[in-house]
């Protein structure tokens, strides 16, 4: 069994004086691959805002690979190896595609970026031949790609990957299926992915947890949110 990388205990968090995660508590391994599901407003993407450090907790530990990192900056934990997809893309729709890549490289060497991006170009063959391109421009499911590679940029060892399949045409929801889990698989990553796409969700996660007012509620068997009354529960009312 491979060690964990990310460890939350008993993680409290909110926005100003509302609580919204009431201690959760799960570690995810080197490699591994889970997903959260929930119904709307129960705490997911605040769940990741946390782990990322853009919400501070009011309680509870992280640690990455052994490192507290409960206090840590955005900026520290990305250096750190943890990534972040928020939903919504926030990609920067001025900057061309390759500057918003050249962004998420920011922190490497010059020399050490441009392995990196051309690495990553190589592996999201889409960006090439849109490398010059506005990042606003793009349509949706491009600058999906674009946002999980600007992530990539900074070498993350775990990302966070908020709702990917939002508003993305079926085409490339299967192409971004393969492409996480080549990468996950050529880059040993561990990826936390919040989702509502229960197809994809289940064909991709190897354990999936169950968020319910921000609080873990169980987990369920990826392989059966296949089965139409099971993943009903889960669908968003
Ligand atoms: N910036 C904010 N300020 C105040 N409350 C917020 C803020 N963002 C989210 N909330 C509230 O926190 C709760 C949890 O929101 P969160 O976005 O984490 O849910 P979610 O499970 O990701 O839902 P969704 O699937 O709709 O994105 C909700 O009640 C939401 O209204």
């Amino acid at each position: 069994m491979a060690p964990d990388l990310l460890t939350a205990e008993n993680l409290q968090s909110g926005y100003g004086r509302i609580p919204i995660l009431f201690g959760i508590s799960l570690s995810i391994a080197e490699g591994e691959f889970i997903g959260i599901l929930g119904h709307n407003g129960m705490g997911k993407s605040t769940l990741l805002r946390t782990l990322m450090g853009h919400i501070v907790p009011t309680g509870g530990s992280i640690h990455l690979a052994g490192r507290d990192v409960t206090r840590a900056s955005p900026a520290a934990r990305s250096r750190a190896g943890i990534g972040y997809v928020p939903q919504g893309r926030q990609i920067f729709p001025a900057l061309s595609v390759m500057d918003n890549l050249r962004v998420g490289a920011a922190h490497q060497s010059p020399k050490q970026a441009k392995a990196i991006i051309d690495q990553v170009i190589e592996d999201l063959p889409r960006l090439k031949p849109i490398l010059s391109r506005a990042g606003g421009v793009l349509s949706g499911g491009e600058q999906q790609i674009l946002a999980l590679a600007r992530c990539l940029c900074a070498h993350p060892k775990l990302i966070l990957l908020d709702e990917p399949t939002e508003g993305i045409q079926p085409s490339i929801i299967e192409e971004m299926k393969d492409t996480l889990k080549a990468l996950a698989r050529s880059r040993n990553l561990s990826i936390l992915l919040v989702e509502q796409n229960l197809e994809f969700i289940s064909d991709l996660a190897t354990r999936v947890l169950v968020i319910k007012r921000g609080q873990l509620s169980g987990e369920i068997d990826p392989a059966k949110l296949h089965d139409a009354d099971l993943a009903g529960e889960f669908l968003p009312a």
